[in-house]
Protein backbone atom coordinates (compact mmCIF):
# COMPACT_ATOMS: atom_id res chain seq x y z
CA UNK A 1 0.00 0.00 0.00
CA UNK A 2 0.94 3.53 -1.16
CA UNK A 3 0.91 6.43 1.22
CA UNK A 4 1.48 9.76 -0.46
CA UNK A 5 3.51 12.46 1.97
CA UNK A 6 2.54 16.04 0.44
CA UNK A 7 3.63 18.44 2.77
CA UNK A 8 6.64 18.26 5.49
CA UNK A 9 5.77 16.21 8.22
CA UNK A 10 7.53 15.15 11.09
CA UNK A 11 9.90 12.20 10.08
CA UNK A 12 9.94 11.26 13.32
CA UNK A 13 6.38 10.37 13.02
CA UNK A 14 6.49 8.63 9.94
CA UNK A 15 8.23 5.90 11.12
CA UNK A 16 5.01 4.71 12.36
CA UNK A 17 3.82 4.09 9.19
CA UNK A 18 7.42 2.97 7.61
CA UNK A 19 7.77 0.16 10.23
CA UNK A 20 4.67 -1.53 8.80
CA UNK A 21 5.25 -4.53 6.59
CA UNK A 22 3.52 -3.55 3.29
CA UNK A 23 3.47 0.30 3.22
CA UNK A 24 5.33 1.68 1.09
CA UNK A 25 5.67 6.04 1.86
CA UNK A 26 6.40 8.55 -1.05
CA UNK A 27 7.54 11.91 0.13
CA UNK A 28 6.45 14.66 -3.05
CA UNK A 29 5.83 18.09 -1.18
CA UNK A 30 5.12 21.68 -2.87
CA UNK A 31 2.92 20.29 -5.46
CA UNK A 32 0.48 22.27 -7.73
CA UNK A 33 -3.16 20.71 -7.57
CA UNK A 34 -2.55 19.37 -11.04
CA UNK A 35 0.69 17.40 -9.70
CA UNK A 36 -1.16 16.22 -6.54
CA UNK A 37 -4.08 14.91 -8.68
CA UNK A 38 -1.19 12.83 -10.70
CA UNK A 39 0.56 11.37 -7.83
CA UNK A 40 -2.55 10.78 -5.96
CA UNK A 41 -3.49 8.03 -8.59
CA UNK A 42 -1.38 5.65 -7.35
CA UNK A 43 -1.99 6.24 -3.83
CA UNK A 44 -3.97 4.36 -0.97
CA UNK A 45 -3.11 7.13 1.97
CA UNK A 46 -2.45 11.10 1.45
CA UNK A 47 -1.09 12.56 4.37
CA UNK A 48 -1.14 16.76 4.28
CA UNK A 49 -0.22 19.57 6.93
CA UNK A 50 -2.21 22.88 5.90
CA UNK A 51 -0.01 24.00 2.84
CA UNK A 52 -1.69 20.75 0.27
CA UNK A 53 -5.37 21.29 -0.77
CA UNK A 54 -6.80 18.39 -1.55
CA UNK A 55 -9.56 19.79 -3.90
CA UNK A 56 -12.45 18.13 -5.63
CA UNK A 57 -10.46 18.09 -8.98
CA UNK A 58 -7.86 15.96 -6.89
CA UNK A 59 -9.97 13.57 -5.21
CA UNK A 60 -11.67 13.09 -8.90
CA UNK A 61 -8.25 11.35 -9.27
CA UNK A 62 -7.79 9.28 -6.65
CA UNK A 63 -8.69 6.02 -7.63
CA UNK A 64 -7.59 3.65 -4.62
CA UNK A 65 -7.29 6.38 -2.02
CA UNK A 66 -8.78 4.93 1.42
CA UNK A 67 -7.99 7.75 3.84
CA UNK A 68 -6.60 11.17 3.81
CA UNK A 69 -4.80 12.33 7.16
CA UNK A 70 -4.86 15.58 8.22
CA UNK A 71 -1.51 16.29 10.60
CA UNK A 72 -3.21 19.02 12.71
CA UNK A 73 -6.96 20.20 13.24
CA UNK A 74 -8.28 21.90 10.70
CA UNK A 75 -9.45 20.26 7.56
CA UNK A 76 -10.45 23.01 5.30
CA UNK A 77 -8.30 22.62 2.90
CA UNK A 78 -9.71 19.29 2.05
CA UNK A 79 -13.00 18.94 0.26
CA UNK A 80 -13.91 16.63 2.68
CA UNK A 81 -17.51 16.17 1.35
CA UNK A 82 -16.28 15.73 -1.58
CA UNK A 83 -13.91 12.51 -0.18
CA UNK A 84 -17.10 11.28 2.02
CA UNK A 85 -18.78 10.69 -1.44
CA UNK A 86 -16.20 8.94 -2.23
CA UNK A 87 -15.80 6.73 0.44
CA UNK A 88 -12.86 7.88 1.76
CA UNK A 89 -12.04 8.18 5.42
CA UNK A 90 -10.51 11.94 6.76
CA UNK A 91 -8.58 11.87 9.77
CA UNK A 92 -6.71 14.10 12.08
CA UNK A 93 -4.91 14.45 15.22
CA UNK A 94 -7.01 16.92 16.84
CA UNK A 95 -5.25 17.38 20.33
CA UNK A 96 -1.57 17.06 19.38
CA UNK A 97 -1.03 20.76 18.63
CA UNK A 98 -3.79 22.49 21.11
CA UNK A 99 -0.71 23.48 23.42
CA UNK A 100 1.41 25.27 20.82
CA UNK A 101 -1.28 26.96 19.47
CA UNK A 102 -2.52 28.32 22.38
CA UNK A 103 1.14 29.30 23.55
CA UNK A 104 1.38 30.93 20.19
CA UNK A 105 -1.75 33.19 21.02
CA UNK A 106 -0.24 34.16 24.09
CA UNK A 107 3.50 34.97 22.29
CA UNK A 108 1.02 37.18 19.75
CA UNK A 109 -0.78 38.63 22.41
CA UNK A 110 1.80 39.64 24.75
CA UNK A 111 3.90 40.64 21.49
CA UNK A 112 0.72 43.24 20.65
CA UNK A 113 0.50 44.42 23.97
CA UNK A 114 4.19 45.43 24.41
CA UNK A 115 5.34 45.97 21.03
CA UNK A 116 7.81 43.49 20.77
CA UNK A 117 8.33 43.18 17.18
CA UNK A 118 8.63 46.84 16.43
CA UNK A 119 10.57 47.76 19.64
CA UNK A 120 13.22 44.88 18.07
CA UNK A 121 12.85 45.55 15.16
CA UNK A 122 14.24 49.07 16.70
CA UNK A 123 17.11 48.14 18.33
CA UNK A 124 18.67 45.95 15.87
CA UNK A 125 18.67 49.30 13.47
CA UNK A 126 20.44 51.19 16.09
CA UNK A 127 17.77 52.82 17.72
CA UNK A 128 17.43 53.37 21.38
CA UNK A 129 13.88 54.36 21.38
CA UNK A 130 11.69 53.88 24.69
CA UNK A 131 9.06 56.17 24.00
CA UNK A 132 7.56 55.02 21.50
CA UNK A 133 7.15 51.56 22.98
CA UNK A 134 4.54 52.45 25.94
CA UNK A 135 2.30 48.92 26.09
CA UNK A 136 -0.67 48.13 28.02
CA UNK A 137 -0.83 44.99 30.90
CA UNK A 138 -2.91 42.07 30.29
CA UNK A 139 -3.94 42.06 33.94
CA UNK A 140 -7.43 43.19 34.93
CA UNK A 141 -8.11 43.57 31.08
CA UNK A 142 -11.02 41.80 29.39
CA UNK A 143 -9.84 38.74 26.41
CA UNK A 144 -13.37 37.86 24.72
CA UNK A 145 -12.55 34.16 23.29
CA UNK A 146 -14.84 33.20 20.67
CA UNK A 147 -14.61 29.41 20.24
CA UNK A 148 -14.53 27.56 23.62
CA UNK A 149 -12.73 24.46 21.80
CA UNK A 150 -9.53 22.86 23.03
CA UNK A 151 -7.54 25.80 22.01
CA UNK A 152 -9.85 28.44 23.13
CA UNK A 153 -9.87 26.56 26.51
CA UNK A 154 -6.14 26.40 27.23
CA UNK A 155 -6.16 30.14 25.92
CA UNK A 156 -8.91 30.99 28.98
CA UNK A 157 -6.93 29.24 31.37
CA UNK A 158 -3.92 31.33 31.21
CA UNK A 159 -5.62 34.55 30.55
CA UNK A 160 -7.10 33.60 34.17
CA UNK A 161 -3.55 32.81 35.22
CA UNK A 162 -2.26 36.40 34.23
CA UNK A 163 -4.92 38.20 35.99
CA UNK A 164 -7.22 38.78 33.18
CA UNK A 165 -11.42 38.75 33.21
CA UNK A 166 -12.32 36.63 30.58
CA UNK A 167 -15.45 36.38 27.99
CA UNK A 168 -16.25 32.75 26.43
CA UNK A 169 -18.71 32.39 23.34
CA UNK A 170 -19.37 29.28 21.78
CA UNK A 171 -22.49 27.81 20.75
CA UNK A 172 -21.99 24.68 22.73
CA UNK A 173 -19.92 26.42 25.75
CA UNK A 174 -22.37 25.36 28.41
CA UNK A 175 -23.15 27.47 31.71
CA UNK A 176 -21.60 24.94 33.76
CA UNK A 177 -18.60 24.38 32.14
CA UNK A 178 -18.40 28.15 31.99
CA UNK A 179 -18.04 28.56 35.90
CA UNK A 180 -15.97 25.33 36.26
CA UNK A 181 -13.60 27.24 33.79
CA UNK A 182 -14.19 30.37 35.93
CA UNK A 183 -15.09 32.83 32.97
CA UNK A 184 -18.56 34.62 31.76
CA UNK A 185 -20.25 32.92 29.01
CA UNK A 186 -21.67 35.80 26.71
CA UNK A 187 -23.41 35.99 23.19
CA UNK A 188 -21.28 37.08 20.66
CA UNK A 189 -22.10 40.73 20.14
CA UNK A 190 -21.89 41.41 24.13
CA UNK A 191 -18.09 39.19 24.14
CA UNK A 192 -16.67 41.42 21.47
CA UNK A 193 -18.55 44.87 23.08
CA UNK A 194 -16.57 44.07 26.62
CA UNK A 195 -13.15 42.93 25.15
CA UNK A 196 -10.08 44.66 25.60
CA UNK A 197 -8.62 41.62 23.86
CA UNK A 198 -10.56 39.01 21.37
CA UNK A 199 -8.98 36.34 20.19
CA UNK A 200 -10.68 33.73 17.73
CA UNK A 201 -10.62 29.60 18.31
CA UNK A 202 -13.38 28.77 15.92
CA UNK A 203 -12.72 26.37 12.65
CA UNK A 204 -13.37 27.95 9.66
CA UNK A 205 -16.58 26.70 8.35
CA UNK A 206 -19.74 28.87 6.10
CA UNK A 207 -20.81 29.98 9.67
CA UNK A 208 -17.48 31.36 10.86
CA UNK A 209 -16.32 33.02 7.71
CA UNK A 210 -16.66 36.70 8.20
CA UNK A 211 -17.96 35.98 11.72
CA UNK A 212 -15.67 39.07 12.76
CA UNK A 213 -17.13 41.59 10.52
CA UNK A 214 -17.16 45.23 9.81
CA UNK A 215 -20.89 45.34 11.91
CA UNK A 216 -19.06 43.26 15.17
CA UNK A 217 -15.83 46.16 14.68
CA UNK A 218 -18.67 48.86 15.32
CA UNK A 219 -19.43 47.32 18.40
CA UNK A 220 -16.06 47.56 19.91
CA UNK A 221 -14.25 49.51 22.56
CA UNK A 222 -11.93 51.98 20.91
CA UNK A 223 -8.45 50.59 21.43
CA UNK A 224 -9.63 46.91 21.45
CA UNK A 225 -6.78 44.61 20.23
CA UNK A 226 -7.41 41.91 17.83
CA UNK A 227 -5.75 38.17 17.48
CA UNK A 228 -6.23 35.80 14.88
CA UNK A 229 -4.25 32.14 15.65
CA UNK A 230 -7.14 30.03 13.97
CA UNK A 231 -8.09 30.24 10.44
CA UNK A 232 -7.74 33.11 7.82
CA UNK A 233 -11.48 34.18 7.08
CA UNK A 234 -12.61 34.46 10.50
CA UNK A 235 -12.14 38.13 10.87
CA UNK A 236 -12.87 39.74 7.25
CA UNK A 237 -9.64 40.73 6.43
CA UNK A 238 -11.07 44.40 4.71
CA UNK A 239 -13.12 45.55 7.61
CA UNK A 240 -9.90 44.90 9.68
CA UNK A 241 -7.93 47.29 7.33
CA UNK A 242 -11.01 49.44 8.02
CA UNK A 243 -11.13 49.09 11.47
CA UNK A 244 -7.14 49.89 11.98
CA UNK A 245 -6.95 52.26 9.43
CA UNK A 246 -9.90 54.77 11.63
CA UNK A 247 -8.06 53.95 14.72
CA UNK A 248 -10.93 52.23 15.91
CA UNK A 249 -8.56 48.29 16.48
CA UNK A 250 -5.33 49.54 18.44
CA UNK A 251 -3.08 46.51 17.10
CA UNK A 252 -3.73 43.16 15.35
CA UNK A 253 -1.95 39.96 15.54
CA UNK A 254 -2.06 37.27 12.50
CA UNK A 255 -1.18 34.32 12.01
CA UNK A 256 -3.44 33.08 8.99
CA UNK A 257 -4.99 34.38 6.32
CA UNK A 258 -7.29 34.88 4.19
CA UNK A 259 -4.88 34.22 1.27
CA UNK A 260 -2.00 32.18 2.34
CA UNK A 261 0.81 33.03 1.54
CA UNK A 262 -0.08 36.59 2.78
CA UNK A 263 0.15 38.56 -1.23
CA UNK A 264 3.08 40.95 -0.97
CA UNK A 265 0.69 43.64 -1.36
CA UNK A 266 -1.81 42.98 0.51
CA UNK A 267 -3.22 46.67 2.50
CA UNK A 268 -2.27 44.72 5.99
CA UNK A 269 1.12 45.01 5.48
CA UNK A 270 0.85 48.68 5.15
CA UNK A 271 -0.20 48.51 8.90
CA UNK A 272 2.86 49.13 11.61
CA UNK A 273 0.53 48.27 14.62
CA UNK A 274 0.13 44.72 12.85
CA UNK A 275 2.09 41.57 14.18
CA UNK A 276 2.65 39.10 11.45
CA UNK A 277 3.82 35.65 11.51
CA UNK A 278 3.55 32.98 8.61
CA UNK A 279 1.20 30.37 10.19
CA UNK A 280 3.11 29.32 12.77
CA UNK A 281 0.98 28.19 15.58
CA UNK A 282 1.36 24.62 15.49
CA UNK A 283 5.06 25.01 14.59
CA UNK A 284 6.60 23.48 17.45
CA UNK A 285 9.06 20.03 17.59
CA UNK A 286 6.50 18.89 20.51
CA UNK A 287 3.54 19.67 18.49
CA UNK A 288 4.86 18.19 14.69
CA UNK A 289 5.86 14.78 16.23
CA UNK A 290 2.74 15.04 18.19
CA UNK A 291 0.63 15.12 15.28
CA UNK A 292 2.71 13.36 12.80
CA UNK A 293 2.58 10.03 15.30
CA UNK A 294 -1.12 10.27 15.94
CA UNK A 295 -2.03 10.74 11.83
CA UNK A 296 0.46 8.59 11.03
CA UNK A 297 -1.04 5.71 13.58
CA UNK A 298 -4.71 6.63 12.25
CA UNK A 299 -3.72 5.76 8.89
CA UNK A 300 -1.77 2.92 9.32
CA UNK A 301 -5.30 1.46 11.82
CA UNK A 302 -7.58 2.60 8.81
CA UNK A 303 -5.05 0.71 5.53
CA UNK A 304 -5.06 -2.26 7.79
CA UNK A 305 -8.64 -2.49 8.89
CA UNK A 306 -8.20 -1.74 12.63
CA UNK A 307 -10.29 0.49 14.81
CA UNK A 308 -9.67 4.62 14.34
CA UNK A 309 -10.62 7.23 16.34
CA UNK A 310 -10.01 10.51 15.03
CA UNK A 311 -12.25 10.06 11.43
CA UNK A 312 -13.59 13.72 10.49
CA UNK A 313 -16.28 12.41 8.51
CA UNK A 314 -17.82 9.65 10.80
CA UNK A 315 -19.44 9.82 14.35
CA UNK A 316 -16.71 8.99 17.14
CA UNK A 317 -16.56 5.61 18.94
CA UNK A 318 -15.03 5.68 22.18
CA UNK A 319 -13.72 2.36 23.30
CA UNK A 320 -16.36 1.12 25.48
CA UNK A 321 -18.89 2.06 22.70
CA UNK A 322 -17.02 0.02 20.35
CA UNK A 323 -16.29 -2.97 22.65
CA UNK A 324 -20.34 -2.90 23.64
CA UNK A 325 -20.97 -2.50 19.91
CA UNK A 326 -18.74 -4.51 18.20
CA UNK A 327 -20.67 -7.85 17.75
CA UNK A 328 -23.98 -5.85 16.83
CA UNK A 329 -21.39 -3.99 14.04
CA UNK A 330 -21.13 -7.54 12.46
CA UNK A 331 -24.60 -8.52 12.65
CA UNK A 332 -26.05 -4.97 11.81
CA UNK A 333 -24.05 -5.62 8.31
CA UNK A 334 -25.19 -8.95 7.88
CA UNK A 335 -29.25 -7.95 8.37
CA UNK A 336 -28.63 -4.90 6.11
CA UNK A 337 -27.11 -7.33 3.18
CA UNK A 338 -30.23 -10.02 4.43
CA UNK A 339 -32.57 -7.60 3.51
CA UNK A 340 -30.50 -6.40 0.49
CA UNK A 341 -30.61 -9.85 -1.61
CA UNK A 342 -34.26 -10.92 0.10
CA UNK A 343 -35.33 -7.73 -1.78
CA UNK A 344 -32.79 -7.11 -4.71
CA UNK A 345 -35.10 -4.40 -6.60
CA UNK A 346 -35.46 -0.94 -5.54
CA UNK A 347 -36.09 -0.06 -2.07
CA UNK A 348 -37.16 3.58 -0.39
CA UNK A 349 -37.95 4.45 3.47
CA UNK A 350 -35.23 2.89 5.23
CA UNK A 351 -35.84 1.81 8.91
CA UNK A 352 -33.50 0.69 10.98
CA UNK A 353 -35.35 -0.28 14.81
CA UNK A 354 -33.50 -0.40 17.97
CA UNK A 355 -35.17 -2.17 20.72
CA UNK A 356 -34.08 -2.62 24.73
CA UNK A 357 -31.18 -2.05 25.49
CA UNK A 358 -29.26 -1.07 22.11
CA UNK A 359 -31.94 1.95 21.79
CA UNK A 360 -30.34 3.18 24.89
CA UNK A 361 -26.74 3.55 23.24
CA UNK A 362 -25.21 6.02 20.55
CA UNK A 363 -26.02 3.93 17.05
CA UNK A 364 -25.29 6.19 14.28
CA UNK A 365 -21.79 3.78 13.68
CA UNK A 366 -24.29 0.82 13.84
CA UNK A 367 -26.88 2.48 11.47
CA UNK A 368 -24.14 3.50 9.08
CA UNK A 369 -23.04 -0.49 8.97
CA UNK A 370 -26.48 -1.71 8.52
CA UNK A 371 -26.77 0.65 5.25
CA UNK A 372 -23.60 -0.24 4.24
CA UNK A 373 -25.14 -3.91 4.04
CA UNK A 374 -28.09 -2.96 2.87
CA UNK A 375 -26.46 -0.78 -0.36
CA UNK A 376 -23.74 -3.49 -1.45
CA UNK A 377 -26.74 -5.14 -2.97
CA UNK A 378 -26.20 -2.19 -5.60
CA UNK A 379 -23.35 -0.06 -5.09
CA UNK A 380 -20.98 -3.09 -4.47
CA UNK A 381 -17.62 -2.11 -3.40
CA UNK A 382 -18.28 0.98 -4.06
CA UNK A 383 -20.17 1.76 -0.73
CA UNK A 384 -18.75 1.82 2.58
CA UNK A 385 -19.08 3.25 6.21
CA UNK A 386 -18.50 6.93 5.10
CA UNK A 387 -20.23 7.31 2.22
CA UNK A 388 -23.33 5.18 3.25
CA UNK A 389 -25.27 7.32 4.42
CA UNK A 390 -24.72 9.99 1.32
CA UNK A 391 -25.14 6.97 -1.62
CA UNK A 392 -28.17 6.97 0.18
CA UNK A 393 -29.53 10.12 0.36
CA UNK A 394 -28.14 10.70 -3.42
CA UNK A 395 -30.37 7.73 -4.74
CA UNK A 396 -33.51 9.20 -3.02
CA UNK A 397 -33.95 6.91 -0.37
CA UNK A 398 -34.90 7.98 2.77
CA UNK A 399 -33.05 6.58 5.94
CA UNK A 400 -34.71 6.70 9.45
CA UNK A 401 -33.82 5.54 12.66
CA UNK A 402 -36.04 4.59 15.23
CA UNK A 403 -35.45 3.61 18.93
CA UNK A 404 -37.99 1.79 21.36
CA UNK A 405 -36.33 0.80 24.49
CA UNK A 406 -38.95 -0.91 26.16
CA UNK A 407 -40.73 -2.75 23.10
CA UNK A 408 -38.96 -6.16 22.74
CA UNK A 409 -39.16 -9.16 24.35
CA UNK A 410 -34.90 -9.63 23.22
CA UNK A 411 -32.51 -7.82 25.76
CA UNK A 412 -31.71 -5.75 22.19
CA UNK A 413 -33.00 -5.97 18.69
CA UNK A 414 -31.90 -5.06 15.65
CA UNK A 415 -34.82 -4.78 13.17
CA UNK A 416 -34.39 -3.23 9.52
CA UNK A 417 -37.00 -2.29 6.71
CA UNK A 418 -37.66 -0.93 3.57
CA UNK A 419 -40.44 -0.46 1.18
CA UNK A 420 -39.68 -2.61 -1.72
CA UNK A 421 -42.07 -3.31 -4.93
CA UNK A 422 -43.38 -6.28 -2.58
CA UNK A 423 -44.45 -4.01 0.19
CA UNK A 424 -42.36 -3.16 3.22
CA UNK A 425 -40.42 -6.02 4.09
CA UNK A 426 -38.60 -6.14 7.71
CA UNK A 427 -35.88 -8.90 9.12
CA UNK A 428 -34.66 -9.04 12.72
CA UNK A 429 -31.59 -10.07 14.64
CA UNK A 430 -30.68 -9.89 17.85
CA UNK A 431 -27.70 -11.52 20.05
CA UNK A 432 -28.20 -14.65 22.42
CA UNK A 433 -26.20 -14.66 25.33
CA UNK A 434 -23.05 -16.89 24.80
CA UNK A 435 -24.84 -18.04 21.75
CA UNK A 436 -23.95 -14.77 19.22
CA UNK A 437 -25.62 -13.48 16.59
CA UNK A 438 -29.15 -14.68 15.55
CA UNK A 439 -31.87 -13.70 12.36
CA UNK A 440 -34.73 -14.41 14.64
CA UNK A 441 -37.22 -12.53 12.14
CA UNK A 442 -38.16 -12.55 8.18
CA UNK A 443 -41.25 -10.22 7.60
CA UNK A 444 -43.83 -11.55 10.01
CA UNK A 445 -42.24 -15.07 10.61
CA UNK A 446 -40.55 -16.08 13.38
CA UNK A 447 -37.13 -18.04 12.95
CA UNK A 448 -33.49 -18.55 14.61
CA UNK A 449 -30.76 -18.95 12.12
CA UNK A 450 -26.62 -17.90 12.30
CA UNK A 451 -26.46 -15.31 9.97
CA UNK A 452 -23.55 -16.76 8.27
CA UNK A 453 -22.33 -18.29 5.00
CA UNK A 454 -24.10 -19.62 2.27
CA UNK A 455 -28.25 -20.20 2.49
CA UNK A 456 -31.06 -20.86 -0.05
CA UNK A 457 -34.15 -18.87 1.60
CA UNK A 458 -38.14 -19.79 0.03
CA UNK A 459 -41.09 -18.64 -0.06
CA UNK A 460 -43.62 -21.61 0.01
CA UNK A 461 -46.71 -23.14 0.55
CA UNK A 462 -46.49 -24.98 4.16
CA UNK A 463 -47.11 -28.36 2.81
CA UNK A 464 -45.86 -31.84 2.99
CA UNK A 465 -43.18 -33.16 1.02
CA UNK A 466 -41.18 -29.32 0.54
CA UNK A 467 -38.51 -29.71 2.29
CA UNK A 468 -37.72 -33.31 1.25
CA UNK A 469 -38.36 -32.34 -2.25
CA UNK A 470 -35.78 -29.80 -1.52
CA UNK A 471 -33.53 -31.94 0.34
CA UNK A 472 -33.06 -34.04 -2.66
CA UNK A 473 -32.57 -31.66 -5.43
CA UNK A 474 -29.59 -30.14 -3.20
CA UNK A 475 -28.74 -34.05 -2.86
CA UNK A 476 -28.48 -34.65 -6.57
CA UNK A 477 -26.54 -31.88 -6.79
CA UNK A 478 -24.05 -33.05 -3.78
CA UNK A 479 -24.90 -29.98 -1.87
CA UNK A 480 -25.08 -30.22 1.61
CA UNK A 481 -27.60 -28.96 3.90
CA UNK A 482 -25.88 -27.67 7.42
CA UNK A 483 -29.15 -25.93 8.97
CA UNK A 484 -32.66 -25.45 8.35
CA UNK A 485 -35.51 -23.34 10.00
CA UNK A 486 -38.95 -22.55 8.73
CA UNK A 487 -41.10 -19.88 9.77
CA UNK A 488 -44.88 -20.12 9.06
CA UNK A 489 -47.86 -18.28 10.40
CA UNK A 490 -50.91 -21.16 9.71
CA UNK A 491 -50.23 -24.81 8.67
CA UNK A 492 -51.49 -24.85 5.41
CA UNK A 493 -50.56 -21.28 5.10
CA UNK A 494 -47.28 -19.57 3.94
CA UNK A 495 -44.27 -20.58 4.89
CA UNK A 496 -40.49 -19.31 4.76
CA UNK A 497 -37.23 -21.58 4.67
CA UNK A 498 -34.07 -20.64 5.27
CA UNK A 499 -31.25 -23.52 4.68
CA UNK A 500 -27.68 -23.00 4.81
CA UNK A 501 -25.16 -25.14 2.53
CA UNK A 502 -21.96 -25.84 2.41
CA UNK A 503 -21.41 -24.53 -1.04
CA UNK A 504 -22.30 -22.39 -3.79
CA UNK A 505 -25.87 -23.25 -5.38
CA UNK A 506 -25.75 -23.01 -9.18
CA UNK A 507 -28.08 -21.48 -11.02
CA UNK A 508 -29.92 -24.68 -12.45
CA UNK A 509 -29.97 -25.84 -9.37
CA UNK A 510 -31.90 -22.87 -7.32
CA UNK A 511 -33.84 -22.88 -11.14
CA UNK A 512 -34.94 -26.76 -10.52
CA UNK A 513 -35.78 -26.04 -6.85
CA UNK A 514 -38.01 -23.05 -8.43
CA UNK A 515 -40.02 -25.53 -10.21
CA UNK A 516 -41.17 -27.18 -7.19
CA UNK A 517 -45.35 -26.69 -6.89
CA UNK A 518 -45.76 -24.15 -3.86
CA UNK A 519 -42.70 -22.64 -4.22
CA UNK A 520 -43.54 -19.04 -5.21
CA UNK A 521 -40.07 -17.42 -4.49
CA UNK A 522 -36.24 -18.45 -4.27
CA UNK A 523 -33.46 -16.70 -3.51
CA UNK A 524 -29.58 -17.79 -2.99
CA UNK A 525 -28.04 -15.64 0.08
CA UNK A 526 -24.51 -14.87 1.04
CA UNK A 527 -23.50 -13.43 4.39
N1 LIG B 1 -2.55 28.52 13.58
C1 LIG B 1 -2.38 27.23 13.63
O1 LIG B 1 -1.32 26.71 13.26
C2 LIG B 1 -3.46 26.37 14.16
C3 LIG B 1 -4.76 26.69 13.95
N2 LIG B 1 -5.76 25.89 14.42
C4 LIG B 1 -7.14 26.31 14.16
O2 LIG B 1 -7.78 26.46 15.41
C5 LIG B 1 -9.11 25.96 15.30
C6 LIG B 1 -9.61 25.54 16.65
O3 LIG B 1 -8.89 24.40 17.09
P1 LIG B 1 -9.39 23.53 18.34
O4 LIG B 1 -9.61 24.41 19.50
O5 LIG B 1 -8.46 22.39 18.46
O6 LIG B 1 -10.78 23.01 17.78
P2 LIG B 1 -12.04 22.57 18.63
O7 LIG B 1 -12.90 21.81 17.68
O8 LIG B 1 -11.64 21.93 19.89
O9 LIG B 1 -12.76 23.95 18.98
C7 LIG B 1 -13.45 24.73 18.07
C8 LIG B 1 -14.58 25.37 18.84
O10 LIG B 1 -15.20 26.31 17.98
C9 LIG B 1 -16.57 26.30 18.31
N3 LIG B 1 -17.35 26.89 17.25
C10 LIG B 1 -17.75 26.33 16.08
N4 LIG B 1 -18.51 27.20 15.40
C11 LIG B 1 -18.57 28.33 16.15
C12 LIG B 1 -19.20 29.59 15.97
N5 LIG B 1 -19.92 29.85 14.88
N6 LIG B 1 -19.06 30.52 16.95
C13 LIG B 1 -18.34 30.25 18.06
N7 LIG B 1 -17.73 29.08 18.29
C14 LIG B 1 -17.84 28.13 17.33
C15 LIG B 1 -16.88 24.85 18.53
O11 LIG B 1 -18.07 24.68 19.28
C16 LIG B 1 -15.65 24.39 19.27
O12 LIG B 1 -15.85 24.43 20.66
C17 LIG B 1 -8.98 24.82 14.30
O13 LIG B 1 -10.19 24.60 13.62
C18 LIG B 1 -7.90 25.29 13.35
O14 LIG B 1 -8.50 25.92 12.26
C19 LIG B 1 -5.49 24.78 15.14
C20 LIG B 1 -4.21 24.41 15.39
C21 LIG B 1 -3.08 25.16 14.90
O1 LIG C 1 0.20 22.13 9.81
C1 LIG C 1 0.31 23.23 10.35
O2 LIG C 1 1.38 23.70 10.73
C2 LIG C 1 -0.94 24.03 10.56
C3 LIG C 1 -1.66 23.59 11.75
C4 LIG C 1 -3.06 24.03 11.69
O3 LIG C 1 -3.39 25.07 11.19
C5 LIG C 1 -4.07 23.13 12.23
O4 LIG C 1 -3.72 22.12 12.84
O5 LIG C 1 -5.25 23.43 12.01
Amino acid sequence: MKVLVADDISRQGLEKLRIVPDIEIEVRTGLSEAELAQAVRAADALLVRSQSKVTERVLESAGRLKVIGRAGVGVDNIDVAAATRRGIVVVNAPDGNTISACEHTFAMMIGLARHIPRAHASVKAGVWDRKSFVGVELMGKTLAVIGMGRIGTEVAKRAKAFGMKVVGYDPFLTDDRAKELGIVKAALEDAVAAADFITVHTPLTKETRHLIDAAMFARMKDGVRIVNCARGGIIDEQALCDALAAGKVAGAALDVYEQEPLPADHPLRRFDNVIFTPHLGASTEEAQLNVAIVVAEEVANVLLGRPFRNAVNLPSLDKELSDYLAPYLVLGEKLGALLGQLSPQSMADIEIAYGGELALQDVSFLSRTVLKGLLSQRFADEVNYVNAPTLAQEAGINVREVKQPKSTVFTSLLSVSAVTPQGRRRVAGTLYNGAGARIVQIDDYRIDMLPEGRMIYTEHVDRPGMIGRIGMILGEADINIGSMQVGRRDTGGQAVMLLSVDKPVPSEVLDAIGQIAGIHTIRSIEL
